[in-house]
């Protein structure tokens, strides 16, 4: 049996429309979706940690009616399930228009999109997802290392499942994905090893709405974690964010240079980029112990392998730093990847040793 979210009537301002003056004078869109999952874990914990935050998933939505003019409502429902994809396996999204140019008295007019990942993985295998922009995103103002890890279930098809997951967030363009590494446990709890990878990402999210967005794809994936650097069905960590000097103040975040931090055959960064620092309590930027990991170094430095990373002893070259962390004898490269561009989804879904 399936559990469902439903968040209805959300009502926002938006500029989506064939007619220069619906783009010019906007209207009113309303939404309406229903997300199908298991809700038994939060159902039993009664902790929003497990479950889809409606206010977050509402502010996202939002955002995305209010943002980036599309001709059609149909695009503008893609993108509102691609949004919800990024938390959920199934969705259906209703956009209704009741303010839409018609020459007849009417009551609404309005298009329903169902959509699975399954399906997007499947679309974006054979066609450029319709509903982004072309051209691609609009100015993206950050790029992420995220670091994802995993020891529950079928832990590389996860990885594999919340690396597409992130790509398909209207907002985030996954750019490289790593090699999947098999990892010894850190942090002393007896457990089952883990697979580890790592991601970059551009996107036009703040890196809170950036751990958000990760969080969901945790909820997503069934997350349990009751015990700290416990086993866990995904973890994805923000581990280091540049952002273009150009972008603007980002509030509560110290953008300090650090010296250029890419391989070449990787995406290279912006000269003008500055490296995010900030530390509340919800976010560390960078991340505190992502200096100390192997298991996060190693396929960091797979995709940045000129990156600077703080450490204990100060900043110190990814190679170094992973040469000299503890965990540095515990993590085996597999022939697995969590992602290729090419695909929209990764290469191999087979594992074995890498060398
Ligand atoms: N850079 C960051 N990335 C992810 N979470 C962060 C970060 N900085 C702070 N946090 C906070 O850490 C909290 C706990 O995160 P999580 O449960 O993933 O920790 P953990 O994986 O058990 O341990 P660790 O943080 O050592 O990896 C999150 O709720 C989040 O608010
Ligand atoms: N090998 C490995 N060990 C861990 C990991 C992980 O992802 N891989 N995550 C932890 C908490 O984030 C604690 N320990």
């Amino acid at each position: 049996m399936t559990d469902e979210i439903r968040l209805t009537g959300l009502t926002i301002r938006g500029f989506h429309g064939v007619f220069d003056f619906e783009k010019r004078d906007g209207q009113d869109f309303v939404v309406d979706v229903v997300l199908r999952g298991d809700l038994s874990l939060p159902a039993a914990t009664d902790d929003l940690a497990d479950t889809i935050d409606y206010g977050t998933l509402a502010d996202d939505l939002a955002g995305i009616v209010a943002g980036e003019p599309y001709d059609l409502i149909e695009a503008l429902a893609g993108a509102l399930a691609d949004r919800c994809l990024a938390s959920c396996a199934e969705v259906e999204v209703t956009v209704r228009k009741p303010q839409a140019p018609i020459a007849h008295a009417f009551t609404d007019v309005a298009v329903t999109v169902r959509r699975t990942r399954a399906h997007t993985r499947t679309r974006a295998a054979t066609q450029a997802p319709a509903q982004i922009p072309a051209g691609g995103m609009l100015s993206p103002r950050w790029r992420a290392v995220i670091a994802l890890g995993a020891n529950l279930g079928d832990a590389l098809a996860t990885l594999q499942d919340a690396a597409h997951a992130l790509d398909l967030h209207p907002r985030i363009d996954v750019v490289a994905g790593s090699p999947v590494y098999v990892t010894v446990p850190v942090g002393g709890i007896d457990q089952p090893d883990f697979h580890n990878a790592a991601v970059i990402v551009d996107t036009t999210l703040p890196p809170h709405q950036l751990l958000a967005v990760c969080q969901g794809i945790e909820v997503g994936a069934g997350r349990t974690r009751e015990v700290r650097w416990g086993p866990r069905t995904l973890d994805l960590d923000v581990v280091h964010v540049r952002t273009s000097l150009d972008a603007g103040n980002v509030p509560g975040t110290e953008a300090g240079d650090v010296p250029g931090t890419e391989a070449e055959d990787m995406p290279g960064p912006d000269p003008s980029a500055a490296e995010v620092r900030l530390d509340d309590h919800v976010l560390t930027l960078p991340h505190p112990r992502a200096g100390e990991r192997a298991f996060v170094l190693a396929p960091w430095a797979d995709l940045q392998a000129d990156a600077l990373v703080d450490t204990p002893r100060g900043p110190e070259p990814i190679a170094t730093a992973l040469a000299l962390s503890e965990d540095a004898e515990g993590v085996r490269r597999t022939d697995a990847v969590v992602w290729t561009a090419d695909h929209g989804g990764p290469a191999s879904a087979s594992e074995g040793d890498g060398g």
